[in-house]
């Protein structure tokens, strides 16, 4: 007769074993069953970052909340959808200050949105951390912004805006122990802030103008060798601290050239006397002067998966941003770019042309072109396409082009002026994309800024 032990063995063993998964899967299936139940995602930590500080913090205090056991998403403030906002029980927001007390990049249609639409979010307990700098008139501006935004929506505010001033950790701690007195944090976390790199001492290696004879302001191209240990990524931002005050350069060059090179227009007030970053650089220092410089992350400018296309946007010394993509892009073999960039005259107003022309015989750049807008006609014959006029008209003229690449998984990268330039170019994608298509493109990384 066939023993019946050997069965009963086995399904005490795969009992056992079921048993087992699910104890050790029940955090997560206990937050998979709260959604299902209430079709909501209790917690969301949003931010809205420029250099990664408000970031960085976000994404610690989610990590905690999720070690406690707490169902919690981290998203950017453009990311925040109105479903998003409906189905949530409560939201931490992280948020800094930039310009004139406006938003970093990636939170910055949150409240023209928010306002616009029909949420009305009285279920909705928040609160705000704001970054900034009391150097700065619009001192934590956009966090309060925020603030007034969501109340004025029927949200309520869990405790009154947190101000921090150049990441004080007081202000921090206030934060954290904030959160602990509304029953949402459970210990404080034990990195309270981002790691600030205090910079090096920069030789100045060599200085060059390169728009001799243009009617707008000289264009310099300005090389530092490297100190030792020093290492970026493109899109970062070069801070030059000059009594006791800062200037930023987007970097025009990768760490493999061997030397950190910028693309710096000289300033001058109304009244002649330079500017003082701009001063120092083309015209005050000798070469193998030094000056402290540090290296800002810019994270939200950083380059896309390599397998993306790229369309490269920029104007005058904007080309200095996207210089380092295309060069990072041509050493790690990825040749799908698409360079556009607008200057003045086609006679004097071409900077690093050479190996322009270089990168498009070579195949680094796949389409390149340029816009001028004070030439005159018939144009020039030079390397890739040319015409009369800015950026946006290159784009108009071969829209076509440029809805295929970003059908194709382009990603747009827009690197110069603020005024002017980027808000032409974002007019004409809403006007292709619209506005909700620019907003999908933004939220997935595939249209980054780095604008002045
Ligand atoms: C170019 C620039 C503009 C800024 N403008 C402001 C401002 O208007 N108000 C303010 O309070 N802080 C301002 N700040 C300070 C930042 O908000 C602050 O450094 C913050 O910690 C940066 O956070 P993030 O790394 O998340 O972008 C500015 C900083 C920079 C570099």
């Amino acid at each position: 007769m066939l023993s019946a032990a050997p069965y009963l063995y086995a399904s005490l063993l795969v009992a056992g074993y079921t048993v087992f998964t699910l104890w050790c899967y029940r955090a997560s299936l206990q937050r998979r069953w709260l959604r299902n139940q209430h079709g909501t995602v209790p917690l969301v930590v949003a931010y809205a970052s420029e250099s990664g500080a408000a970031e960085t913090l976000a994404q610690q205090l989610s990590q905690q909340l999720v070690a406690q056991g707490l169902s919690c998403q981290c998203l950017t403030l453009n990311q925040l959808t109105d479903k998003t906002l409906s189905t949530t029980q409560k939201l931490l927001v992280l948020a800094s200050t930039y310009g004139q007390g406006e938003a970093p990049d990636n939170g910055r249609h949150f409240i023209a949105r928010l306002t616009h639409s029909a949420v009305t979010l009285n279920h909705l307990a928040y609160a705000v951390l704001a970054l900034g700098d009391r150097d700065y008139p619009q001192f934590c501006q956009f966090g309060l912004n925020l603030d007034a935004a969501l109340t004025e929506r029927g949200a309520t505010a869990l405790f009154a805006p947190v101000l921090v001033d150049k990441l004080a950790s007081d202000s921090l701690h206030t934060w954290y122990q904030a959160l602990q007195q509304a029953q949402i944090l459970a210990a404080e976390p034990a990195a309270l802030k981002p790691k600030a790199y205090l910079g090096a001492e920069f030789t100045l290696a060599r200085r060059q103008w390169l728009n001799v004879g243009s009617q707008g302001a000289p264009l310099y191209d300005i090389a530092f060798s490297l100190p030792p240990d020093v290492t970026w990524q493109a899109g970062d931002i070069a801070c030059l601290h000059l009594d006791h005050k800062m200037r930023e350069y987007s970097i025009a060059s990768v760490p493999a050239e061997g030397e950190l090179r910028l693309l710096v227009r000289e300033q001058r007030h109304p009244d002649g006397r330079l500017g003082l970053g701009s001063g120092w650089l083309c015209v005050r220092s000798p070469v193998g002067a030094t000056s402290l410089l540090s290296i800002r992350r810019n994270v939200k400018f950083h380059a896309p998966a390599t397998n993306r296309k790229m369309i490269l946007i920029g104007n005058g010394s904007g080309l200095a941003g996207l210089r380092a993509h295309i060069k990072q892009r041509a050493l790690q073999g990825h040749y799908d770019n698409w360079l556009i960039y607008g200057e003045r005259s086609p006679e004097h107003d071409l900077p690093w042309d050479d190996e322009l022309q270089t990168w498009l015989k070579t195949g680094v750049l796949a389409e390149l072109d340029r816009a001028f807008s004070r030439a005159a006609l018939p144009l020039p014959v030079l390397a890739g396409r040319v015409q009369q006029g800015y950026v946006q008209d290159v784009l108009r003229s071969h829209s076509e082009q440029l809805l295929l690449w970003l059908e194709e998984g382009a990603a747009v990268y827009i690197c110069g002026s603020l005024q002017g330039m980027a808000g032409d170019v974002e007019a004409l994608f809403t006007e292709l994309l619209g506005e909700r298509g620019l907003s999908a493109l933004e939220a997935q990384g595939r249209y980054c800024r780095d604008v002045y």
